[in-house]
């Protein structure tokens, strides 16, 4: 343990001295604005490098070292919802010297893990679940006895998310429970918050009667020479406290929640101040805390869009310029479509859950700003407004990760297929994301959503078709549609030879006994195999069935002229299309085997798409081998 008495007496960087959470105690409160400024620049070089949610995370500095100063983590537990603002904890608890791996195979992982750390406890990626943990792990405390702390750190964003509410009302509902919900107020998504809850938390950040008046009375103060710091610091108690009568919070005071803010989250004393207060508070309390996203560095301040919310790669740690060249990915060609067909059709709207950026919307809200809806993190919602929007005669396109369609699945089944609405939801990083891991894998969606009565379901396997298969879908108003493409760069064109029983013909050799069926972005996966099994002797045909919700009889027909029938999907094998083959053969008695490729249904740890790809054996290698084995034992 370093001496921390007289903070001159140690010029190593401070972050080098923290071992973990103890040393982080053991330091003087005035070092501490030193540490963060060394973990602020510790982050820039670090995730420059790998890439990650710089933004996020350079705004929670401050409020992260008070959390881990006043409360006792792991005793108590400090639950962050969504985790990718989860890097200064990760710091703080022992892991600065694991940031070379970052998201990476092996590496540290963009989120909290249990694997890596008993300080974390919520792996899960998606938002608005933070709440439901920390009520949950507060009950269980109290029927054990146990009177430690449950810390939830939850964003603005994140608290427009329903769950966050259900949570919210059970925790108000017992003021034995002892919760600490900071709500981390960055004014931001990805884009500025949005709805009214957004508008009362800006209201209350924005108060003109406070900030200038504090700004005032810290400047006086503080300029008091020997005791002004004391002076000052005694009287953030009493702001702190004449903040509360000051200004309105009824929001969630009329909850019955104990209310104590807005905090300056990036003023240790007064960070440290609200928590210790909260700390001994004896019941659940919203602690609602002021930071900026990419707090301390303006690269990330003058990204007006995103504020540097998760560059998905390098980029430049002094500039924030993104390294390594722009390619076309399947959102840009997304993006670019939707507004032709909007602008065919005036009927076209579409809506987000607060990621119009990532999901390609935002230009359409350039253009068209009164046809495109944000309702901020709440696909159910989104869902729901959806079908609202389709009994008003219009066409809605819901543009949302394919991975969190996966909670809005009640409402595409009964809100919007059970009414037969004309509503088309594009699920972008469909299939194998790769760097944020499981929770973001977009895997499920051909299982689950297949079994949907008359939703139609396109994998578009290139940008051609996946311009085609949007205007397929957004001009049927018979009922549903979904389309699902991964993340990444999109190939132009995988021209089909032929088009026969409903299947886009890719590659075909003569005397064919093979069928291959890829789904969408795995034709180039499928051809590459087929030309290797050709060079081998083993002749195939690679289809593209396009629509993937059902095999028509005419398919099945054509699939009883072959030997082999293979699929290749970017979809948990349990349920996907192979199994749907599958099932239509047998349901029309035709008893050629089918070799179905898919994700196996496990945990599979993040990586790049093509590590995972490797480990899951979604190789031409692999398939090359599979298949020839199927086709020596046929023999
Ligand atoms: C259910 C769900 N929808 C969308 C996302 C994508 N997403 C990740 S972080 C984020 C913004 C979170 O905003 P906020 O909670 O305010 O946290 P901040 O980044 O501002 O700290 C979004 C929309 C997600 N993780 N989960
Ligand atoms: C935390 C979160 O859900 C998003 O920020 C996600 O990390 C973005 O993923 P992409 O990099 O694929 O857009
Ligand atoms: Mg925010």
């Amino acid at each position: 343990m370093t001496c921390h008495d007289d903070p001159s007496s140690d010029q190593r960087p401070l972050l080098e001295t923290l071992g973990g959470v103890e040393d982080l105690k053991a330091l003087a409160p005035e070092e501490l604005p030193r540490l963060a400024e060394e973990i602020r620049r510790f982050l820039i070089e670090a995730v420059a490098k790998t890439g990650g949610h710089i933004g996020p995370n350079l705004g929670v500095v401050e409020l992260t070292i008070a959390l881990h100063r006043v409360f006792d983590s792991p005793d108590d537990p400090v639950v962050f919802d969504t985790g990718h603002q989860s890097y200064v904890h990760k710091i703080l608890t022992g892991r600065a010297d694991r940031f070379d791996g970052l998201r990476r195979r092996g590496g540290l992982t963009g989120y909290p893990s249990r694997a890596e750390s008993e300080h974390d406890f919520v792996e899960n990626s998606h938002a608005s679940t933070s709440l439901s943990y920390a009520e949950g792990l507060a009950k269980g405390f109290r029927l054990q006895k146990r009177d430690d702390h449950v810390v939830a750190v939850i964003g603005d964003g994140a608290l427009t998310g329903g769950m966050a509410w259900e949570a919210l009302n059970n925790i108000a509902g017992r003021d034995d429970l002892p919760v600490v919900i900071v709500v981390n107020d960055n004014g931001r998504s990805y884009a500025p918050t949005v709805g009214g809850l957004a508008k009362r938390l800006t209201g209350l950040r924005l108060d003109p009667s406070y900030e200038p008046a504090l700004e005032k009375i810290k400047t006086q103060v503080e300029s008091i020479p020997v005791f002004g710091r004391a002076a000052y610091s005694a009287l953030h108690a009493a702001k702190t406290g004449i903040k509360d009568a000051l200004s309105p919070q009824g929001m969630f005071s009329d909850l019955g929640l104990k209310y104590v803010g807005p905090i300056d989250g990036h003023d240790l004393d007064e960070l440290t101040g609200a928590l210790e207060k909260a700390k001994n508070f004896g019941g659940p309390v919203l602690v609602h805390v002021l930071t900026e996203k990419g707090h301390g560095w303006p690269p990330a301040r003058a990204d007006e869009a995103e504020q540097m919310h998760a560059p998905s790669a390098a980029f430049d740690p002094v500039t924030g310029e993104p390294l390594g060249g722009k390619k076309v990915r399947w959102t840009n060609v997304f993006s670019e479509a939707l507004i032709e067909q909007a602008e065919e059709n005036e009927r076209i709207v579409a809506l987000t859950a607060a990621m119009a950026g990532p999901t390609g919307i935002a230009p359409m809200a350039e253009k068209m700003p009164e046809r495109v809806f944000d309702v901020g993190i709440a696909e159910q919602h989104a869902t729901t407004s959806a079908a609202g929007l389709a009994l008003a005669g219009l066409h809605p396109v819901v543009a949302v990760y394919a991975t969190f369609m996966n909670r809005a699945f009640d409402q595409v089944l009964l809100d919007v297929a059970m009414h037969r609405l004309p509503v088309t939801f594009v699920l972008d990083r469909a299939g194998v994301t790769g760097p944020d891991g499981p929770s973001h894998y977009g895997m499920w969606d051909l299982s689950v959503f297949r079994v949907v009565p008359g939703l139609r379901m396109a994998a578009p396997r290139d940008a051609v078709t996946l311009r085609q298969e949007l205007a397929e879908a957004v001009s049927d108003d018979s009922g549903p549609s979904m389309l699902r493409f991964p993340t990444g760069a999109v190939v132009e064109e995988i021209a089909a030879s032929d088009q026969r029983h409903g299947l886009d013909v890719l590659h075909e050799d003569e005397e064919a006994k093979i069928l291959v069926l890829s789904v969408g972005a795995m034709a180039s996966l499928a051809l590459e195999t087929a030309q290797r099994l050709s060079a081998d002797g083993v002749k195939s045909i690679v289809a593209d069935p396009r629509w993937v919700d059902s095999v028509s009889e005419d398919a099945v027909k054509y699939a009883a002229e072959f030997d082999l029938v293979v699929t290749v999907e970017d979809g948990v094998r349990e349920g996907g299309y192979g199994d749907l083959v599958a099932a239509a053969m047998r349901d029309h008695g035709v008893s050629a085997p089918v070799l179905d490729f898919g994700i196996p249904k496990r945990w599979i740890d993040n990586g790049t798409r093509a590590e995972i790809f490797e480990e899951i054996g979604m190789t031409a290698d692999n398939l090359v081998e599979r298949i020839s084995e199927a086709v020596k034992e046929r023999r």
